[in-house]
């Protein structure tokens, strides 16, 4: 498949988008015409730079109101796309993006559209341009994809051809596979683009909160599968309007927009192969998009490991001994400590973290195949990150994450070792020297990690998500807003099927990233953590208690509206008050949840699931947020 993106996605001047999106490994790009036109490059320059780039220059775009106007109108129109077809030949690009009028038509007939558009074909013809029309979803008369193919076919010339646009036709509601009785010569473009389910006017939905495939509400997945049978075989151009995108990082975007391509291709190429085993399949038409797959990779088993980087490492060690963890060890040759308790398994790390506060640095996922994981990543342009290891080391390998975090691909099986106690651990955990520490706590209650909660700088929100969907294969479930002191906070869930690996990616309020200070000059940052299972929360809160753990406090007006709220006994709220413990329950069972205090900028959970209950305690999330704010203000000082 042919890649391409329009300039408009991303931001920087002509010549930045075109070395971004060449380095992303895109083909080919549209070019938006404001960004040709306050460009100091000549057409022959872009030329020159986009052959130099390996970049073809695939579209033109966009010319506006040309149809449905009067004669002396149509007239002005032709004499301007002239002079658009005479700027194409020097740019050396042969098709043009003509949107249909939502300004200037008054001619409601199709007759006539198609005869002005039928004259523009002769003109572009002289150019050797060709023209592809497009139906806006707020067009004057023209607004459907049908609409605009009906007067295509009225138009009849051989450079007269129509532009699909994913937004416009699904951001109305319209049925996509109409698009396979298109004649594949007739699709002379393709933009495709993504959005999240709003209810707002279109055009406005459309020119700020255009996102890439796979990163909104619309199917188009499907929309390439169409594409596909309909024998389409040109490129596949990413038109995203998104006022974020257009202040990020410009290197950033265009990586991002490289692999929401790569993930759509792949999850196209798959429900086609699916489609053609059924027994009555219609076969593909010759020829048809090259649909490239991902090598396939199954969800991750488990969470291997948590490391939370600190220069001193007594605060957290203390909570995770007081959780029940034990000291596993130092490493033999890093500053490295090792805490473990059943599953879970934290590794303390004072390399290269003085000045920093305490934060969640690397997960580590069990998967299947630890070397098709990581070369996966890569292909999905994940950057690599650098670890030196000796030779008689486990080799883990690692990639940033849009957040930060390193993100290692772990044995889930093969390379574990028994334990002196004949419990099978990670062959990597040998390096920790063997079980030096004891427990305080006679049975180990936490059996694992249930979630690990990160916090996600607001313009990598989205990036972020589709990075742990595509490249660990996790699934997304439908987001939420929590309401905090600091701002409304969007949470969205990542995780597996089977809820061995659960993410929860929360949007850091503006302000509150690292980096930034608050109006009296003190850093603000936002917590995150890591929450582990237990099947007795309410004696993992005892010892905890009993070993004089710092408690998150939970304000008493909770308990009075538990007590509305839920059938508890008095015991049962006396109880949950005491230990500081929180409560949800749904139909599917109940959750039972304590908090620790925040250490720089990490906290610890631990959650009880009763019965079949699979949410977080959304309810009691902004109980927490305001506990947490009104502690410290997100600034982790105790
Ligand atoms: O919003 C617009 O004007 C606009 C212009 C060109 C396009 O291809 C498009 O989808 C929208
Ligand atoms: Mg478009």
């Amino acid at each position: 498949m042919r890649t391409s993106i329009a300039t408009v996605c991303i931001s920087g001047t002509l010549e930045e988008k075109m070395h971004a999106c060449a380095e992303a490994g895109f083909d080919g790009i549209e070019i938006f015409e404001q960004d040709l036109l306050v460009s100091p490059m000549s057409p022959e320059e872009v030329r020159a730079l986009a052959a130099r780039l390996g970049l073809s220059i695939d579209l033109f775009q966009p010319f506006r109101d040309f149809d449905g106007v009067t004669v002396e109108l149509f007239a002005e129109n032709l004499r301007r796309a002239e002079a658009k077809f005479q700027l194409m030949n020097r740019l050396g690009v042969d098709m043009i993006l003509v949107c249909s009028n939502v300004a200037t038509a008054t001619i409601d007939d199709d007759d006539v559209l198609a005869a002005q558009l039928r004259q523009l074909g002769d003109l572009a013809a002289r150019y050797g341009v060709k023209v592809a029309y497009e139906a806006l979803a707020w067009g004057k008369f023209v607004n459907t994809y049908r609409h605009a193919q009906r007067i295509v076919d009225l138009a009849n010339h051989p450079n007269i051809g129509t532009c699909l646009d994913s937004f416009h036709i699904l951001s109305r509601g319209d049925d996509p596979s109409g698009i396979e009785d298109i004649a594949a010569e007739k699709i002379f473009f393709v933009q495709l683009a993504d959005a999240p389910v709003l209810s707002m006017d279109i055009l406005s939905w459309s020119r700020h909160y255009r996102v890439f495939p796979g990163q909104g509400g619309f199917d188009i997945a499907a929309f390439l599968v169409h594409l596909t049978r309909a024998g389409y075989t040109g490129p596949i151009s990413l038109e995203i309007f998104n006022d974020v995108f257009r202040q990020s990082n410009v290197r950033r975007t265009a990586v991002d927009a490289m692999r929401s391509l790569q993930w759509l291709e792949n999850r196209a190429s798959h429900r086609i192969e699916k489609s053609l085993e059924a027994p009555d399949a219609e076969p593909l038409p010759e020829p048809h998009l090259e649909l490239e797959q991902l090598p396939i990779v199954e969800p991750p088993h488990g969470i291997d490991f948590v490391e939370i980087k600190t220069e001193d490492s007594e605060a957290i060690s203390e909570l995770l001994s007081q959780l029940g963890f034990v000291f596993q060890g130092q490493h033999r040759r890093k500053s490295v400590q090792l805490w473990t308790q059943s599953e879970a398994r934290v590794v303390i790390n004072g390399q290269r973290a003085r000045g920093t506060a305490p934060n969640i640095s690397a997960l580590a996922f069990r998967v299947d195949n630890p070397d098709m994981g990581y070369s996966r990543a890569l292909e999905l342009h994940a950057a690599a990150v650098p670890r030196h290891h000796t030779p008689d080391e486990a080799e883990l390998r690692a990639v940033r994450a849009p957040d930060g975090t390193e993100v290692f691909f772990a044995h889930s099986d093969s390379a574990q070792s028994d334990d002196n106690e004949g419990a099978s651990v990670p062959a990597w955990t040998q390096e920790f020297g063997t079980a030096s520490g004891a427990s305080s706590y006679s049975t180990a209650l936490i059996a694992g990690v249930d979630h690990v909660n990160l916090a996600q700088p607001w313009q990598a929100f989205d990036e972020a998500v589709l990075f742990y969907e595509s490249v660990l294969r996790l699934d997304t479930v439908p987001g939420t807003e929590v309401p905090s002191p600091a701002g409304l906070i969007r949470s969205q869930v990542v995780r597996t099927h089977d809820g061995a690996v659960r993410l929860a990616l929360n949007l850091v309020p503006h302000g509150l990233d690292a980096e930034e200070a608050d109006l009296d000059g003190t850093p603000r940052n936002y917590p995150e953590h890591v929450a582990f299972s237990t099947a007795n929360i309410i004696e993992v809160a005892r010892r905890a208690t009993a070993a004089g753990m710092d408690f998150l406090k939970v304000p008493e007006n909770y308990y009075e509206d538990l007590a509305a709220r839920f059938r508890l006994t008095s015991e049962e709220l006396a109880e949950l008050k005491d230990l500081n413990l929180l409560y949800d329950e749904d139909a599917d069972g109940a959750f039972v949840h304590f908090y620790t205090e925040t250490i720089g900028k990490v906290f610890f959970e631990v959650v009880e699931r009763r019965g079949k209950y699979d949410g977080y305690g959304a309810p009691n999330a902004p109980v927490r947020l305001a506990a947490q704010f009104e502690r410290s203000r997100f600034r982790g000082q105790r």
